[in-house]
């Protein structure tokens, strides 16, 4: 079902930052090339396995941006992005982001109270990110209704459902082991 994505993870190279290591694929990065059999494979597979019935769809900079516009373009259903930059605009909210290898602020804009959110991202490993974002919309007076990852790595998953109580939907599973990736189906699949 996810065999493009699934082959493309386990040829994924990894990279250091620092101590973490980060793999590089299409989906999370942009490179080495996306193709629209990939994006297609992804958003089929999240509208098979999930109703998806929201006012709109949050992505997070900047590698969520993509997912949902490939989603909202098969869905109809728009989409605002978390940005990394303050624009000041009233009600904007700012929420510290921290990952594996760095941190940084983001800036919630373009939703209303009372507003059924799908909150979109390409990948949770820390959990920071996801965290950081579900935490400020919980105190928004919105409705999370549901929260789509393609990519799981390491724990950061579970942390945040353990924090937030959202479910955190994933598509698969990646470990890194010896330099390679491995790859599995989510624990709930
Ligand atoms: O679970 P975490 O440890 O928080 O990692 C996940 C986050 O890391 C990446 O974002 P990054 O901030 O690197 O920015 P990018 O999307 O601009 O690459 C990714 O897009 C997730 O948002
Ligand atoms: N591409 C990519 N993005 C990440 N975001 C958090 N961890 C990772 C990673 O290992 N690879």
């Amino acid at each position: 079902m996810l065999k493009i994505l699934e082959k493309t993870l386990k040829k994924a190279p990894i990279i250091k930052k620092g101590e973490y290591n980060y793999f590089v694929h299409p989906i999370t990065d942009g490179i080495p090339l996306t193709t629209p059999e990939m994006l297609e494979e992804v958003v089929d597979e999240i509208t098979r396995r999930y109703t998806l019935d929201v006012d709109k769809i949050v992505c997070i900079e900047a590698m969520g941006i993509h997912l949902a516009t490939a989603l909202s373009l098969k869905t109809r259903i728009p989409f605002v992005v978390v940005r990394k930059r303050e624009y000041g605009l009233p009600g904007e909210v700012a929420v510290h982001q921290t990952t594996g290898y760095s941190e940084g602020e983001l800036y919630i804009n373009g939703i209303k109270k009372g507003d059924r959110l799908l909150v979109i991202d390409d990948v949770v490993s820390t959990g920071g990110t996801l965290l950081a974002v579900l935490e400020a919309l919980k105190k928004m007076d919105v409705e999370v209704a549901k929260v789509i990852v393609i990519i799981e790595k390491g724990e950061g998953k579970k942390l945040v459902e353990e924090k937030t109580g959202y479910k955190i939907n994933t598509l698969i599973k990646v470990d890194i082991v010896d330099d390679k990736i491995i790859t599995s189906p989510p624990e709930e699949a």
